[in-house]
């Protein structure tokens, strides 16, 4: 049989800490966790309310977490963020970054010190944190330009689709695709394609607001949500992108068409902001590609509103 003292050592091993906290917030106990790399030495808290040493927000948080445990009687687990830096009189020994935490939080069957009390064991998940975090970034984001791809364009699309209808700010939608991309790669070869569509990336990231989304669609097409943009100012907008695309990428290369007339590589645009008849986003989708088409039609390097 294991006896009490073995029992203490057992608890002062667990590779994680784990704190005996009050429905009020007092911390009554912590047990293990006592690997600096991982953690900071908790025992000063011992005794102490978290709404006296941790910042207010997360504080309340913490409590609120506490009473959910209580209530549901369930295994609660949550992830949050806590540097040593957001509770007083922790040691700085210990990981010098914001740890990633997994908190599985349980309520105990029996009171101390006549209280209600939660076991809460918080492990160190950082790295995984980090990991998911790539993994997501990378998941979201075009290779070759770096902006959001098509499956990130479509959740910024709903969520914007949502807001329009329930809040009715403006959203304009940009839709854009190169000229002559293939004469570009049949003369100049793909690496020359692959730059002109990279700077045109480079164009948008420069000229649009840090609140704009810009997605690469597919092949040489583009798409550019413009949230609290009116069509008017929207077509403004796509104008200003044409000329600095116009600009950046006049006589950059030598091209001529079948019938030797000279081209340059520029860009088409239809423009259309989300309208209430729209039953979903892909409605207004099909208006910006049919705006680009006539624009295209009508001799492309050229802005069509729909
Ligand atoms: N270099 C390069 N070319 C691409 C890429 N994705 C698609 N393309 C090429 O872009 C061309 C797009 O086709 P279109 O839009 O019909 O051709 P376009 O010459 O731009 O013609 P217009 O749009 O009518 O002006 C195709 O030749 C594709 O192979 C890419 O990532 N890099």
């Amino acid at each position: 049989m294991i006896d009490a003292e073995q029992m203490t050592a057992v608890l002062a091993a667990l590779p994680d800490p784990a704190f005996l906290i009050s429905r009020n917030g007092r911390y009554v106990a912590i047990y293990g966790g006592q690997d600096e790399r991982y953690y900071h030495d908790g025992s000063s808290l011992v005794g102490q309310y978290i709404s006296d040493i941790i910042k207010p927000d997360k504080a309340a948080w913490f409590i609120a977490t506490i009473e959910r445990a209580l209530a549901s009687k369930v295994l609660l687990i949550e992830e949050y963020e806590l540097s040593n830096k957001d509770v007083n009189g922790l040691p700085d020994e210990g990981p010098s970054e914001p740890i990633w935490f997994e908190g599985r939080i349980k309520a105990l069957d029996f009171k101390i010190d006549n209280e209600d009390v939660v076991l809460w064991v918080a492990s160190n998940i950082s790295q995984r944190h980090e990991l998911e975090t790539r993994l997501r970034a990378q998941s979201d984001t075009d290779q070759l330009t770096g902006l959001f791809n098509r499956r990130r364009l479509k959740r910024e699309l709903s969520y914007h689709f949502n807001a329009f209808r329930r809040h009715g700010y403006a959203v304009s939608l940009l839709m854009f695709d190169l000229d002559h991309l293939k004469l570009l790669n049949d003369t100049c070869g793909h690496h020359a394609g692959d730059s002109a569509i990279r700077k045109i990336a480079q164009i948008c990231t420069e000229t649009l607001r840090q609140t704009d989304i810009t997605c690469r669609f597919g092949g040489d097409e583009f798409v550019v949500v413009l949230p609290h943009l009116t069509l008017e100012h929207a077509t403004v907008t796509a104008e200003r992108i044409r000329t600095s695309v116009e600009q950046a990428l006049l006589n950059t290369h030598q091209l001529h068409t079948q019938e030797n007339m000279p081209v340059s590589i520029s860009i088409s645009i239809g423009v259309t902001q989300i309208s209430p008849q729209d039953g979903s986003y892909e409605q207004a989708l099909k208006r910006a590609d049919s705006a680009l088409y006539q624009a295209k039609r009508g001799g492309r390097n050229q802005v069509v509103t729909a």
